[in-house]
C-alpha cells in the first residue's frame, strides 16, 4: 500500500459499550440487489426495485449496465428504476469497467458481455486484481468469447463476446454460484440450451430470478443430487417489480453480537433465509445460541423472517463442511463467536475462502491472534479454542489487526472488539462500505 493509501485508511478501535436491544433492520441482499439491476437491464421495459442494497458492489453493477445502454435512476422515496435494453441489446461500453471490489459484478458480467457482440475492459481495486477469473474465463472461451486477461487469469481483463455463441453443458469444477450464474446469463442471449451441472448446491437466486422475470429454466436433481439446470437462449424478460430482502450475510454480524455480548436481547426484522444462504443461524444454534424466528412469510419470492436473538453462552462444535456453500461468506462472524465459545471448535473445507477479498483463513488467523483468540490454521479451515464465554483480551494500544481491504473481515473485528476487554483497532473501516455502508451507524443505535 502507498503512503497515499495509508494516508486515507480510516482506522476505528471498536470496545464494548453495552447490551445490544431493540430492533433493527439490516439492507438489503446484495447478491439479489446485483441480479436486480442485471436482469433488469435486460428486461425490455421499467423494473422497479424496493430495498436495493446501496453499497458500493451493487453501485458498481449499476455504473457498468448504465454503460451498457441501461438508464438506471433512483427516486426520492429510495426506489430504484431500471430501464433496460432487452437480451441482446447491451452496447459497447466506451471506457473500461470499474467493478471496484466487486467479484460477483465481475463474475457475472463476463458472464452477460460473453454472448454479446461487444467489446468490455474490466479492471477493479487491488483486492479484486488478485482474484482468479479462470474458473469463469474457461466456460466463457468455450462459449465463443475471446479474453485477454493478466497473468494468473487476473483482472485488467479484456473480453470480446461472441455472438451467436454456442451453448454449452457445464459442470462446475467449483462450488461458486457466481461461475454458475456467470454461464446461466451467457446463456441467455446463446440460442439453444445452455446447460450447468452443479454437484454441490450454491445459492440459487439467480434461477429464482430469471425464472421470475420469465425466462425459460428448468432444474432436475440427477441420481447423485447434482442439480441440472437448463436455459433456453434469445429469452425474451419481462420487467418485474421486486421486493429484496435483508441480507443474512449482513444480519449475521448482529445476530453474533447479541450472542456474545451479556445483557443482549436484540430482534434483526426482514432477514432473508433461503435455504442456500441462511446456514450460518443453524450452526450457531447448535453451538447452543438462542436464535429464535418471528413471523416468517415470503418476500419477493424468498423466505424471510425477523430473528430475536438473546446473549447465548456457545459451545464449539465440528462444522459439517457439507453446509460451506450455504455460508460461505459468514466464516469470517463465526470464527469470532467460536473465539468466544466454550471449548473447541473446527472448520474443514473452507479453500474458497482464500481467494474471496482477502485470504479470509489466513487473516482472521492473524487478527483474532492479536486481538488474544487462541487459533490454529490449516489448509482448509481454523481450529479455535474458545474463551468459554469471557470477552477476548482485544488488541494492545497502538496495534490494528489488518483487513485487506475486506469488508466482512473488517466487520467481523469490529464485532469482536465489542465482546472484548481493551477493544480491537481495526486498520480500515471504508471497505465496510463495500456491502453494509450503514454498518456502523446501525452499532450503535442498537447500542443505544
Ligand atoms: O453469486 C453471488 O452473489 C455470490 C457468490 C459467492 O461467491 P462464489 O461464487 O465465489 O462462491 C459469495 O461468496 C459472494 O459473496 C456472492
Ligand atoms: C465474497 C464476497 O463478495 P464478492 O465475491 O462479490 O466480492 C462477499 O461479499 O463476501
Amino acid at each position: 500500500m502507498s503512503s497515499h493509501d495509508l494516508a486515507q485508511m480510516r482506522p476505528r478501535r471498536f470496545t464494548a459499550n453495552g447490551p445490544l436491544k431493540g430492533r433493527i433492520r439490516v439492507p438489503g441482499d446484495k447478491s439479489i440487489s446485483h441480479r436486480s439491476i442485471m436482469l433488469g437491464a435486460l428486461a425490455v421495459g421499467e423494473t422497479r426495485v424496493t430495498g436495493l442494497l446501496e453499497g458500493e458492489d451493487v453501485l458498481s453493477t449499476a455504473a457498468a449496465m448504465r454503460a451498457m445502454g441501461a438508464t438506471i435512476t433512483r427516486d426520492d422515496s429510495g426506489m430504484w428504476h431500471v430501464h433496460g435494453v432487452g437480451v441482446g441489446g447491451l452496447l459497447q461500453p466506451q471506457q473500461a469497467l470499474d467493478m471496484g471490489n466487486s467479484g460477483t459484478s465481475t463474475r457475472l458480467l463476463m458472464g452477460l458481455v460473453a454472448s454479446h457482440p461487444i467489446t468490455a475492459t474490466f479492471v477493479g481495486d487491488a483486492s479484486l486484481s488478485k482474484r482468479p477469473m479462470g474458473r469463469v474465463i474457461d466456460p466463457l472461451s468455450t462459449m465463443g468469447a475471446e479474453f485477454t486477461a493478466s497473468p494468473g487469469g487476473r483482472l485488467p481483463l479484456t473480453l470480446r463476446g461472441l455472438s451467436p455463441a454456442v451453448p454449452i453443458e457445464y459442470r462446475l469444477p467449483v462450488a461458486s454460484a457466481q461461475v454458475k450464474s456467470a454461464v446461466l446469463l451467457a446463456g441467455l442471449n446463446t440460442p439453444g440450451v445452455t446447460t450447468v451441472i452443479e454437484p454441490i448446491p450454491t445459492r440459487d437466486h439467480s434461477e429464482r430470478m430469471l425464472r421470475g422475470f420469465g425466462a425459460e429454466l428448468t432444474v432436475d436433481v440427477a441420481a447423485d443430487g447434482a442439480r441440472i439446470i437448463k436455459v433456453r437462449g434469445e429469452a425474451e424478460l419481462k420487467p418485474q417489480d421486486i421486493v429484496v430482502p435483508g441480507d443474512p450475510s449482513s444480519a449475521a454480524f448482529f445476530v453474533v453480537a447479541a450472542l456474545l455480548v451479556e445483557g443482549s436481547d436484540l430482534v434483526v426484522e426482514n432477514v432473508g433465509l433461503n435455504p442456500t444462504r441462511a446456514a450460518l443461524f443453524d450452526v450457531l444454534r447448535l453451538m447452543g445460541g438462542s436464535i429464535e424466528e418471528l413471523d416468517r412469510r415470503d418476500v419477493g419470492g424468498e423466505p424471510v423472517a425477523d430473528l430475536r436473538v438473546r446473549h447465548s453462552l456457545l459451545t464449539g462444535i465440528d462444522v459439517d463442511p457439507a453446509v460451506v456453500p450455504s455460508m460461505v461468506d459468514e466464516f469470517p462472524i463465526l470464527f469470532v463467536a467460536a473465539a468466544l465459545a466454550k471449548g473447541r471448535t473446527v472448520t474443514t473445507g473452507l479453500e474458497e475462502l482464500r481467494v474471496k477479498e482477502s485470504d479470509r483463513i489466513s487473516a482472521m488467523r492473524a487478527a483474532l491472534e492479536l486481538a488474544g483468540a487462541t487459533v490454529t490454521e490449516t489448509e482448509d479451515g481454523l481450529i479455535i479454542d474458545g474463551t468459554g464465554g469471557d470477552p477476548l483480551p482485544g488488541t494492545a494500544e497502538g496495534t490494528s489487526v489488518v483487513t485487506h481491504l475486506d469488508h466482512r473481515i473488517a466487520m467481523s473485528l469490529a464485532i469482536a472488539g465489542i465482546a472484548s476487554k481493551r477493544g480491537v483497532e481495526v486498520d480500515d473501516t471504508r471497505p465496510i462500505a463495500t456491502s453494509f455502508p450503514v454498518f456502523e451507524s446501525l452499532l450503535e443505535s442498537a447500542r443505544a
